[in-house]
């Protein structure tokens, strides 16, 4: 049977196909920055080296490696049980590994030599539930970040931060009287107070509402960027993900399934995990016969995939076009549309396949159900793995 890469091979030429799977063969998968790259001499602000930790019989979390430069975001993402957590948890001193290391600015916090304890890890920590003091002031909350710091200076620092997050004049509110995001942003104030190296961030916009959540995110996303906060953010949103991150790293059974810029994670996705994960897909089962695979918009050649080598062929329903047919088209007929707003969610039958495809088209001029239509895919755009 072909391996994965002869068949990824089959939609990108040979050394921009090197380059995706590069990082997943190597022993440290490197993380650059899109934001001023820092020297190379510069050590990563943090560095995980072949870190393992089983529960029993499940390795949670298995040699994975990274390395992450000054002031760069990164996310985790990936299924539930992926191990997302669980690294994070290794990377705050939650958790102790069973191998492996773990180096925050040049010092190793945990590994054969050394476990230093979270406190004294320089890290802070916001999770899903922004675990606040419900019998503290936001502004206590706040301070309780700043607990060997002198009293006055602390207060100022703390107005400060809150300033910072948009809560300026919520000092003495509880945090019951406060919103969703409003407790976020008291979270995150907390968590940012101290000036921490690195922070780490599991969920924290899940508790929200959609249109919360993308003002929060957005927001948060500014304060980490204007203060160069190196950030580690666990989610299993992968709109979250590709908004947030300078680079997404998605976790699948404890290892590392792909890691790179949202644009390499989503536009080129190096297995059908990883392609499912960042959108829906409209997805047809089909071999190679004859050095040719044959799909619904028309015949990809497939040079060095063995013949019969079963292959799951992958269309984004935004990548489909639908047109006015005329004789010779590829033609289907539309048995329902649903309006998403801007866009349409079509389901478009054609011939050969036992379910419609889907289809996403803007709604503007979107064809009435019913009504039969020319199809295309570019050829380009099509995803072709081994068999899921
Ligand atoms: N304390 C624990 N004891 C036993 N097994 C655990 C423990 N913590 C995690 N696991 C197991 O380790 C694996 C990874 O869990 P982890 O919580 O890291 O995944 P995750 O990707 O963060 O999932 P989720 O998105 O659901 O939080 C899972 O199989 C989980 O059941």
């Amino acid at each position: 049977m072909a391996s994965a890469g002869q068949i990824i091979a089959l939609r990108r030429p040979a050394a921009e196909m090197d380059q995706v799977l590069r990082p997943e063969q190597s022993d440290v998968v490197r993380l650059a920055s899109v934001k001023p790259k820092p020297q190379p001499s510069a050590p990563p602000s943090l560095l995980v080296e072949d870190l393992s930790l089983s529960f029993g019989s499940i390795p949670a979390v298995d040699k994975v490696s990274l390395a992450i430069p000054a002031g760069d975001i990164v996310a985790l993402v990936g299924h539930s049980g992926s191990g997302k957590s669980t690294l994070l948890r290794l990377i705050a001193g939650l958790e102790r590994p069973d191998s492996g290391r773990v180096v925050i600015n040049g010092t190793e916090v945990s590994g054969p030599n050394a476990f230093v304890p979270p406190e004294r890890r320089g890290i802070g920590m916001m999770f899903q539930d922004y675990a606040l003091f419900p019998h503290l002031s936001v502004l206590k909350n706040v301070l309780f970040g700043l607990r060997r710091v002198p009293a006055g200076e602390a207060r100022e620092r703390a107005r400060q931060a809150l300033d910072r997050v948009g809560l300026g004049g919520r000092e003495d509110a509880f945090p019951h009287a406060l919103s969703g995001g409003e407790q976020q942003r008291v979270a995150l104030a907390r968590a940012m107070v101290p000036g921490p190296d690195l922070l780490l961030m599991d969920e924290p916009f899940s508790n929200l509402d959609r249109r919360t959540r993308d003002i929060i995110r957005d927001e948060t996303t500014a304060v980490l960027r204007e203060s160069g906060t190196t950030t580690v953010v666990v989610t299993h949103d992968p709109d979250d993900a590709m908004r947030i991150a300078d680079r997404i790293v998605m976790m699948q059974g404890g290892r590392f399934a792909q890691s790179g810029t949202a644009e390499e994670l989503y536009q080129h996705p190096a297995s059908l995990p990883v392609a499912r994960f960042f959108c829906e897909l409209n997805e047809i089962e089909t071999a190679c016969r004859n050095r040719m695979i044959a799909t619904p918009f028309g015949d990809i050649p497939a040079p060095g995939t063995a013949e019969g080598t079963p292959v799951t062929v992958c269309v984004r329903p935004g990548d489909i076009q639908l047109f006015e047919p005329s004789v010779g088209d590829r033609t289907g007929r539309i048995i329902s549309s649903q309006c998403l707003g801007e866009t349409v969610l079509i389901h478009l039958a054609i011939d050969g396949l036992d379910r419609p495809l889907r289809v996403v088209a803007p709604a503007d001029g979107a064809p009435a159900t019913g009504r039969t239509v020319g199809f295309e895919v570019e050829t380009g755009k099509l995803l072709v793995f081994p068999a899921g």
